[in-house]
Formats: structure tokens, C-alpha cells, sequence
């Protein structure tokens, strides 16, 4: 049986994966549970699952889930979630915490050679160098929960070191694909997304393509792979998550339709497999797949990101942050979604790059990055 701990589990990927562990209970041992604010969520689930410590980083929320809930502990603040992470003793730690406020508990657990089955990319996307070199000198593993890398890694499984010319991520376009002109948008239409059902920040980093910057981000960090050796293509359909071309000319594609709860099955029952309730691929009826190039000019996301990774040191922290903070002020209506790039631009103009020495570097960074990007955004909307 292994022991889990669910980070973020009233979110979109944290509600799916307690879905995956009903479906083999016999497995596993959830140790603990953690959310942002959402409090009462996150009691029923404690009470539905039989935990007994949960952790709430918001502390006002900490207080009535005590109120509320006599069944168990509960931790406050980041410190009471890094105290959740650092005594579960748990086997895996499932961190599916949305933005940098995940790199913390990312960090704690591979210190404490906890393996981490990795839904938060921002964790690699603003530490990669940091957070692999601490995965290699651990021990701890890092299991992707992303349906691109989870993919890319199954398609590596048995592949012998140096045989990959080339990763392939696709991107389904997000809901504007095909538009050149993006005024007027409105928070309604960046969320309808095409294919997939998540939060609400990875759904605009989605029509932003920003998604797929921090993707290819991602991936290097994981899989080694330099940035010139990944790809993206846009992929409207999002049947095919992820290709990996090799040197003998052949191309291994990784193929199903869009269900998370594949690529949580394959991180949490890694090395074995999942047993899902999903349908099978009916070629048949899907009757066509098809393939574009990324627009880079009217979603200039994508090129900010690129350019971030390739200047590497804390630009990609930065870019991380300013996106953040554009994205929570376009879901609240106070930055017009063309402002999301014009601020992640005007942030990044503004830092630079410099090197990265320790952790304390990145959030420096993230807390300068956060403040710029507000000033901006103050000076759009006053
Ligand atoms: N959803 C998806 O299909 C996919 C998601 N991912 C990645 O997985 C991660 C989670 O995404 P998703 O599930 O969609 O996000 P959601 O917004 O649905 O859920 C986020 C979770 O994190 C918690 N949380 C929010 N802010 C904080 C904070 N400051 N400190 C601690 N916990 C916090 C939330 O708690 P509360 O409910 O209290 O707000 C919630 O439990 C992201 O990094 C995303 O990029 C990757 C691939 C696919
Ligand atoms: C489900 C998943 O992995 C998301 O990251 C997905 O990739 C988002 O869709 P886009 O391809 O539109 O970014
Ligand atoms: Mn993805």
C-alpha cells in the first residue's frame, strides 16, 4: 500500500486524482490533504476518506475548518503546509498546488526523499536547475502529472540514453486559435476551452498559449532535452499529447482522448498500471487528426516564454510571476487579455535575467516580478 498525500485536492487535478485512488482503495493510504481557502471542501473530503491531517494556507480558513471539523488536525499557513509535507511520511506526494506557491512543498518533499508526482509545473518552470539537482541528490523521484510529459515519459520507457532527436508537445490552440485579432475578449471565452475541463489559471495560460512556454519549459527540466530539441504543434483535436522522434527515423506518438485522469493513473500506480473506466480510441470515428504551427505573432506568449527559457538564471521565474499576477487581474477584470503579454514583457525588460545561486534567489525574483507587474497593471487601468 502506498502512502499518499494530496496536495491541492479540492482543485481540478487534486478531485480527480481522489477519484483515481477510489478506484483501487486497497493501494492506498491518503496521509494527508491540503487546499488553499476552500475549507469546507476540503473537510468533507477528510471525512469521506477517513484523513486525519489536513492543511489550509490560508489561515482564516485554517481557523473554521477547526471550527467546523473535531476528526483530525488541522495545519495553518505555508508553514502548516510545509509541516504537512515534512511529517507525512509519505511514500508519494501527489503536488497538485497551482502556481509558485507550489515550489515550496515540491522542495520539502524531495529533501525529505519523498517522490513527488509532479501536477504543479510551475515548481520546474521557476526552480528546474535547483529542483532536479535536489531530485538527483535524493534519490527522490519526479513523476510528471501533465498530459504532454506524462506521455514523453512513457514513450522514453525502455529508450536507451541518446536515442531522442526530438520532443514534440502539442497544443490544442486554446479557444481563439485561428483569430488574429484578440480585443474584446471576455474572461468567459478565455475559459471555454475547447478540450479540456481544469482550473481557472491553466485554462487562460491555455488561450494565451503561455501553457505551452512553460510546458516546453517543463519538459526540458525532466527530460534533459535542450530547448532547440523541442517542439510544439498545435493540435486542435488534443488527441495526441505528446510524439518523440528518434534517431532510426521512426516517430513514437502517445495518443487517448483528453481524461487527466490517465496521467494521474500513470504517476500514482507508476511503475505498475492503472485500471480506468476510460473509453477506447475509435480511430474511426474521430475520422481525422490535424496539425498547424503555433500563431507566435498574435500570441506572443509562447515567444516570451522561449526566450525566458533560453535566457534561463531567474528570467523564467520572473516571466512566471508577471504571468500570475496578469492572468488573476484578467480573471478579476482590471487587464484587458492582451495585457496579459504586454505586462509579462514589460516585467521581464524591467529584471532581466541574473543568476541563480539558491532558492532565496527565486523568490526574491518572484516577490520583485509580482510588484512590477502590479505597477503595470495599476498604470493599464488607472
Ligand atoms: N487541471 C488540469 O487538467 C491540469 C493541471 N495542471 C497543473 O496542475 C496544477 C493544478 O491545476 P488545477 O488543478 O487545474 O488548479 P485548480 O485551481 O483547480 O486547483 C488548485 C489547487 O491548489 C490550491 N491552492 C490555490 N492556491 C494555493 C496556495 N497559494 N497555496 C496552497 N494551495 C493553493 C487550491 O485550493 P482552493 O480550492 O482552496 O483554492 C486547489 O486545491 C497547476 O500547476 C496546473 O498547471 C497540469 C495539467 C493539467
Ligand atoms: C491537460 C493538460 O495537460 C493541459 O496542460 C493541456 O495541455 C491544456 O491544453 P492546451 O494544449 O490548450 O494548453
Ligand atoms: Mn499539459
Amino acid at each position: 500500500m502506498k502512502r499518499l498525500l494530496i496536495l491541492g485536492s479540492t482543485g481540478s487535478i487534486g478531485t480527480q486524482a481522489l477519484d483515481v485512488v477510489k478506484r483501487a482503495p486497497e493501494q492506498f493510504e491518503i496521509v494527508g490533504l491540503s487546499a488553499g481557502s476552500n475549507h469546507l471542501p476540503l473537510v468533507q473530503q477528510a471525512i469521506e476518506r477517513g484523513v486525519k491531517r489536513i492543511a489550509l494556507t490560508d489561515p482564516d480558513a485554517a481557523a473554521r475548518a477547526g471550527e467546523n471539523w473535531t476528526g483530525g488536525e488541522v495545519l495553518s499557513g505555508p508553514e502548516g503546509l510545509v509541516q504537512l509535507v515534512a511529517e507525512s511520511g509519505a511514500d508519494l506526494v501527489l503536488n497538485s498546488i497551482v502556481g509558485s506557491a507550489g515550489l515550496g512543498p515540491t522542495i520539502v518533499a524531495l529533501t525529505e526523499r519523498m517522490d513527488v508526482a509532479l501536477a504543479n509545473k510551475e515548481s520546474l518552470v521557476v526552480g528546474g536547475e535547483l529542483v532536479t539537482a535536489l531530485a538527483e541528490a535524493t534519490g527522490a523521484r519526479l513523476i510528471p502529472i501533465d498530459s504532454e510529459h506524462t506521455a514523453i515519459h512513457h514513450l522514453l520507457t525502455g529508450e536507451p540514453p541518446g536515442v531522442v532527436d526530438k520532443l514534440v508537445i502539442t497544443a490544442s490552440g486554446g479557444p481563439f486559435r485561428g483569430r488574429k485579432d484578440l480585443t474584446g475578449i471576455t474572461v468567459e471565452d478565455a475559459l471555454n476551452h475547447p478540450t479540456w475541463r481544469m482550473g481557472g489559471k491553466i485554462t487562460i495560460d491555455s488561450a494565451t498559449l503561455m501553457n505551452k512556454g512553460l510546458e516546453v519549459m517543463e519538459a526540458h527540466h525532466l527530460f534533459g532535452t535542450p530547448y532547440d530539441k523541442i517542439d510544439v504543434v498545435v493540435h486542435p483535436q488534443s488527441i495526441i499529447h505528446a510524439m518523440v522522434q528518434l534517431c532510426d527515423g521512426s516517430t513514437k506518438a502517445h495518443m487517448g482522448y483528453p481524461d487527466m485522469r490517465v496521467a494521474i493513473g500513470y504517476a500514482l500506480h507508476h511503475p505498475d498500471r492503472a485500471d480506468l473506466p476510460i473509453k477506447p480510441l475509435d480511430l474511426v470515428e474521430l475520422g481525422q487528426l490535424t496539425f498547424e504551427a503555433p500563431d507566435l505573432e498574435t500570441f506572443p506568449c509562447l515567444r516570451l516564454a522561449r526566450e525566458a527559457a533560453v535566457a534561463g538564471g531567474t528570467a523564467p521565474c520572473a516571466l512566471n510571476a508577471a504571468n500570475e499576477v496578469a492572468v488573476h487581474a484578467f480573471l478579476n477584470g482590471r487587464l484587458p487579455f492582451t495585457g496579459i503579454p504586454q505586462v509579462i514583457a514589460g516585467v521581464l525588460d524591467e529584471l532581466g535575467s541574473r543568476r541563480v545561486h539558491d532558492f532565496e534567489a527565486l523568490y526574491v525574483t518572484d516577490a520583485e516580478a509580482r510588484e512590477i507587474a502590479a505597477e503595470l497593471i495599476e498604470s493599464v487601468h488607472a
